[in-house]
């Protein structure tokens, strides 16, 4: 990656005391959370804990009932200071995957030339595609342009909601192990929802189990593996991987059965 972001050292997310109810209904809280700079957080609990809701109340899609967010220092602007990436690609047909790369670029002030665009979908594996239709892709390349278009704004903070909940196995590996090594390269925050005990501990440096409704948080374990210098099989085969992934699958089993 040629254009790393510039990574500042204050924290790039910040939540005191944070809690969202609907209604009479509690959703999430009270949760406190900082993530650093530079961290890949994955939030991983049963449906319906509350995982998307931290996430919109950390876009500035949502204001918390009581406490506050902030992210680089300030409340969240929706649109602004985080790239998106969401289960469905949410791309613009009628554009092509080039156009839509572009349209990011164009939108956040920066120089949208096809070389910045190739080197972008270059960057999540894609090559010859920036003239195709979207359609005329297959799901797992549209989710590709997606997470490029949000590499393309320079961001310092992503914000994945399941962007490979819809994908078959192989491609959702292939995807992890391209987000895994674009992250690391890139030095930008993560901030990443999923159901998958594997995913959380493949992609995440550190993992924060929520609590089932309200969403709180049960376990946040740092997770010291490796992230450049070993090989996808190898890393998967460890004993290390497999003792993480026993102790936060245990944490969610327990959480729901308790
Ligand atoms: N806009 C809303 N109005 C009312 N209730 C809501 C709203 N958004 C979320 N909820 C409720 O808040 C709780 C948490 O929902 P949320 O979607 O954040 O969970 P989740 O962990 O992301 O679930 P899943 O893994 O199934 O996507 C759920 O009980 C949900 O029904």
């Amino acid at each position: 990656m040629s254009r790393d972001c510039p990574v500042s050292s204050a924290d790039a997310v910040v939540l005191d005391a944070v809690t969202r109810s609907y209604g009479d209904v509690t959703a999430v809280g009270p949760v406190d959370l900082t993530v650093p700079s530079g961290e890949f957080l994955v939030l991983v609990g049963a449906s319906g804990c509350g995982k998307s809701t931290l996430l919109r109340l950390i876009a500035g899609f949502e204001q918390p009932t009581r406490g506050t967010v902030r992210a680089a220092g300030v409340a969240p602007v929706p649109g602004r200071g985080a790239g998106l990436v969401f289960q469905q690609p949410r791309l613009f047909p009628w554009k092509t995957v080039g156009g839509n790369i572009a349209l990011a670029l164009r939108y956040a002030g920066q120089p949208a030339t096809p070389a910045r665009v190739d080197e972008l979908l270059a960057q999540v594996g894609l090559d010859d595609v920036a003239h195709r239709r979207t359609w005329q892709i297959s799901g797992g390349q549209q989710q590709r342009v997606a997470i490029a278009r949000a590499l393309a704004v320079d961001n310092p903070l992503l914000l994945l909601d399941e962007p490979f909940a819809a994908l078959d196995a192989l491609t959702r590996e292939r995807l992890q192990a391209d987000l895994r090594r674009v992250s690391a390269a890139s030095g930008r925050t993560c901030v990443f929802v999923t159901h998958s005990v594997d995913e959380a501990v493949y992609l995440g440096s550190r993992v924060v189990v929520l609590t089932p409704r309200p969403g709180r948080i049960a376990l946040d374990l740092p997770i010291g593996l490796p992230r450049t210098g070993v090989s996808d099989d190898e890393l998967r085969g460890s004993p290390e991987f497999a003792a993480l992934r026993a102790e936060v699958g245990q944490a969610i089993r327990e959480r729901v059965t308790s």
